[in-house]
């Protein structure tokens, strides 16, 4: 059935089954507690029939800005670019989006205000990053610096556009190659599929402005790679992770494995972590 919703079931939708979409579907679809599938959106129903047809409950097919008619949490993981039509419509109702494609709440931060206005909430997961609890924990005293520096192979940064405006040739690299540095903000505009988790890095702690990036194209590396250092007064701390890419080469595949932890969370009895 669809739009099951047993007593005090939360209800949650996702917008776009791609790679990390469709983990998030069959993590709830084989049960996480208190939490049922009611949607999703996809673009094209057809390519998503075989794996909607492989699922025990059959969630609605809506479009994406109607998810939050039967969905009390609605998951963005498509393109950036559809950000607002998912997020927009789901916190004016006073729901909760989970927001993966983070750059794009730079743009966006409006919707912060509107889901404020309106009962709503925005939840970003840790992602494809780590350590946000600490920072968001060190950002209650004061954090000095926040220094990020992403390496990646070349197939996880092909048709990036701070690439493709710069006319740079990444693929007979050699060696490692730094592509940019500056703020989190000019990185996600220049990566938007690659350095959402500096944005999250940035709204845990100081700020997209004031948190600092280098972005290298290294093809001597297979994995996506994030090293992290945080100066504050409570604290000096070091983190880094190396993600193993998932079917898109460009995303981390811990990243959906973190939206299915931040789900667990909304109805778990013991909580671990901040
Ligand atoms: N926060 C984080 O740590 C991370 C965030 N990301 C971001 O998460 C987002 C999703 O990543 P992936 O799942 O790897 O991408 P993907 O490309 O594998 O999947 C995106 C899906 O959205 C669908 N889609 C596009 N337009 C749509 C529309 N109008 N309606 C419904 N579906 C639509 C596409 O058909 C595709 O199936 C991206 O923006 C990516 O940059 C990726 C890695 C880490
Ligand atoms: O998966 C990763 O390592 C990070 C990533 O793509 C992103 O932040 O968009």
């Amino acid at each position: 059935m669809t739009d099951r919703k047993a007593s005090n079931e939360l209800r949650v939708a996702i917008a776009g089954l791609g790679s990390i979409g469709t983990k998030i579907a069959t993590a709830l679809d084989e049960g996480i507690e208190g939490l049922t599938l009611s949607a999703v959106a996809v673009r094209d129903p057809a390519k998503h029939q075989a794996f909607l047809g492989g699922l025990r409950h059959q969630p609605q097919i809506l479009p994406i800005d109607r998810l939050g008619e039967v969905a009390d949490i609605v998951v963005e993981c498509a393109p950036s670019s559809q950000l607002r039509a998912i997020v927009e419509p789901a916190v004016k109702r006073g729901r909760s989006a989970v927001v993966v494609s983070v750059g794009g709440l730079l743009d966006n931060f409006d919707l912060v205000d509107l889901a404020r206005a309106r009962g709503g909430r925005i939840l970003v997961p840790t992602g494809a990053l780590i350590g946000l609890d600490a920072v968001n924990a060190a950002a209650v005293g004061t954090i000095h610096s926040v220094k990020m520096v992403t390496r990646k192979p070349i197939d996880g940064l092909r048709g990036a556009p701070f690439i493709v405006q710069n006319n740079i040739d990444i693929d007979d690299l050699r060696e490692p190659l730094k592509l940019f540095e500056g703020s989190a903000r000019d990185a996600a505009k220049g990566f938007p599929a690659n350095v959402n988790v500096a944005v999250a890095l940035s709204l845990a702690g100081i700020g997209p402005d004031r948190t600092q990036m280098q972005v290298w194209a290294d093809p001597t590396v297979t994995r996506n790679v994030h090293r992290i250092e945080v100066e504050a007064d409570s604290a000096r701390f070091s983190m880094g992770i190396e993600n193993i890419p998932s079917e898109n080469p460009k995303t981390g595949m811990i990243t959906a494995l973190s939206v299915i932890a931040l789900l667990r969370k909304q109805r778990a009895t013991l909580c671990v972590g901040t």
